[in-house]
């Protein structure tokens, strides 16, 4: 089998509901390629952060199964996802698995002195790059992006989409977002979670 064409995510027949609640995943199947981005879009509370959850592994479905190679994890404000206290590059270290990387650093538009500062020293944008070195360097197969834009500017949030598109040939990019014109704009496939729920509801389950 070709690299690119690689199953880097498989979920069959997934159900999930939190305790004394509706049903959020009922049968849910999906497939993702190395090479691929699927956008997950729907309203707030149709279940995109849940989905993240279960294929992390931090919840776990009732019925189903959810297969992975290796994860990383880009998540919607950069300066939350970093420790205030500590220098970029250390927090990067402490979680890599690859060395860094001159060209990557520099393909991401980052720089040495950059990465020895601490987050509250850069912009959004800026610290954004960082956390994609950072997912980078823990060699994923799969990269779960959570809204990984939606608190950059709108040049800015071009940008990190560009170049997140640019690591398609390595991962498979696993998209949640509001916003259905980057979806349709950055992705091969689109997964509305609201269509899962009126089908679920017309055959009254
Ligand atoms: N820990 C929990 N216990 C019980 N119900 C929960 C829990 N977490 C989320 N829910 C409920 O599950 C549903 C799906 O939530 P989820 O956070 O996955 O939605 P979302 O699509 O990511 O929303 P948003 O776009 O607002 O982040 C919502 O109805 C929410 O209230």
């Amino acid at each position: 089998m070709r690299k690119e064409e690689e199953t880097v995510l498989r979920i069959e027949g997934l159900s999930f509901a939190y305790p004394d609640s509706r049903q959020i995943y009922d049968g849910f199947s999906l497939e993702l390629r190395r090479g691929e981005c699927l956008g997950i879009v729907g309203p707030s509370g149709s279940g995109k952060s849940t989905l993240f959850e279960l294929i992390a592994g931090n919840l776990k479905p009732q019925k189903g199964r959810i297969e992975h190679g290796r994860l990383g994890w880009i998540f919607q404000d950069p300066y939350s996802s970093f420790h205030p206290s500590y220098p970029i590059d250390r927090q990067i270290d402490e979680v890599a698995t690859l060395p860094e990387d001159p060209r990557q650093v520099a393909a991401l538009g980052l720089d040495r002195d950059l990465l020895g500062k601490y987050p509250h020293e850069l912009s959004g944008g800026q610290l954004q790059r960082c956390s994609i070195l950072r997912a980078l360097r823990m060699d994923p197969d799969l990269l779960l992006c959570d809204e990984p834009t939606s608190a950059l500017d709108n040049i800015t949030q071009l940008e990190t989409m560009k170049l997140l598109i640019k690591l398609l040939d390595r991962v498979g990019i696993l998209l949640i977002t509001h916003d259905m014109d980057l979806a349709r704009w950055a992705c091969d496939r689109i997964i509305d979670l609201s269509l899962l729920q009126e089908s679920s509801e017309r055959l009254g389950v």
